[in-house]
């Protein structure tokens, strides 16, 4: 399958190209930049000599004939403006930003602050979450791949929403993320002195995580609660590390009987043929470095008898199950090809 790539040189991009280079079955054919459009994609990343001698190029429908999907790794505002085109000739668009990921559009008006795009197409999206949604994401045209919180948010706490378990009013979670997260662009919050020897809580009551992780909560609770409008408290804080991500999540349970051993068993059989989620034996939880470099998301749970609230370690490594990963997850179950078709990689550690 012939691939093309905008925002080349953005980190999710070339997390891409990483990918895709080592795919059986997809072929980097066209890498698009908009500030750096005619560079050699090694002249911006050395670590690419002779590996990939592509050539950048601006964005020009015409010249993507024989692309048969586009991932987007650009900033919010920008796939609403493309995908639109892309669709109308035909191309399957994977799209790594939020421009798609919120039905409602009054949502992503006050939460990106920006016009969502045109129903018509946001109605053809479909929220990418691999292990959950893959049955739609098979047939979809345009999909919304998840936010990396997102996605370490939501595997940890479906399969607990569908059985009915959790008080869904009750969701805090606390999302730590290395620094690779932001993206490549240079910013304050970001400079190295401002994150070495640093924790750094941000965007509280404010981050745009907020309204996917609700919207999604909100459809698997649909038949369990009366109340379809489940808010959660998240925050989330920059650690001085490059990749990673866990969420903290907490929710009270709404039955005292259920037990640590019926929880555990519960989403081992849950993810028992997802090969991308390992939940891990009870009492131990995992670290981010346990998934670095890989597309797999690690899921620790702890049972507290004595408050009857539950805990979720779960991990993701941003730019892979996080972003790019998951895009490849994606690109293979539209495929009908094994999820794992070249995402094999296992973590690098230490
Ligand atoms: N980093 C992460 O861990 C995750 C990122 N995401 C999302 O994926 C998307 C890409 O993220 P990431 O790669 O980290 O971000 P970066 O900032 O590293 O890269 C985005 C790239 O988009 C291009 N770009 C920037 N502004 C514009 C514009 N106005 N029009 C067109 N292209 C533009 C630039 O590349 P060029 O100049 O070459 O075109 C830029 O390098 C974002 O939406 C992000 O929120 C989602 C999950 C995790
Ligand atoms: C560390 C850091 O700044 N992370 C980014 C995550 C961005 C991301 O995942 O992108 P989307 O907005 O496309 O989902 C943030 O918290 O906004």
């Amino acid at each position: 399958m012939k691939a093309a790539i905008i925002g080349g040189t953005g980190y999710g991009a070339v997390e891409l190209i990483r990918l895709l280079d080592k795919h059986p079955f997809a072929e980097l054919v066209s890498v698009i930049s908009h500030s750096q459009g005619g560079k050699g994609i090694e002249e911006v990343y050395p670590h690419l000599s002779d590996i990939s001698k592509i050539q950048m190029d601006v964005f020009d429908i015409q010249k993507l004939n024989e692309v048969e999907v586009v991932f987007f790794a650009t900033p919010a505002g920008v796939s609403k403006e493309l995908i639109p085109e892309c669709y109308r000739k035909g191309i399957r668009c994977i799209d790594l930003s939020g421009d798609f990921r919120l039905n409602n559009p009054a949502n992503y008006e006050k939460w990106y602050k920006n016009s969502a795009v045109s129903s018509l197409y946001l109605d053809k999206a479909i929220y990418g979450l691999s292990e959950i949604y893959g049955e739609e994401i098979r047939d979809s045209k345009i999909i919304a791949n998840p936010g990396c919180y997102p996605t370490a948010t939501l595997l940890a706490l479906i399969p607990i929403i569908r059985k009915g378990w959790l008080d869904v009013n009750t969701i805090i979670i606390d999302g730590k993320s290395g620094v690779s997260g932001a993206g490549r662009s240079i910013s304050l919050q970001t400079h190295y002195s401002e994150i070495n020897e640093n924790v750094k809580a941000y965007k509280l009551g404010k981050h745009q995580h907020i309204p996917e992780i609700e919207q999604n909560i909100q459809k698997e609770s649909k038949g369990f609660i009366e109340e379809l409008d489940p808010k959660v408290t998240f925050t989330t804080h920059l650690v001085p590390m490059t990749r990673g991500i866990m969420c903290t999540i907490y929710g009270q349970l709404n039955d005292d009987s259920i037990s640590a051993d019926k929880v555990v068993e519960e989403y081992q059989s849950f993810y028992q043929d997802h090969p991308f989620v390992r939940v891990r034996p009870y009492g131990t939880w995992p670290s981010t470095k346990e998934v670095a470099g890989s597309n797999y998301c690690d899921i620790g749970i702890h049972l507290d008898s004595r408050t009857g609230r539950i805990t979720f370690i779960s991990v993701i490594d941003n730019l892979m199950k996080g972003a790019a990963g998951q895009a490849i997850q994606n690109l293979n179950i539209i495929n009908g090809w094994d999820v794992r078709t070249g995402l094999l990689d296992i973590p690098v550690y230490p």
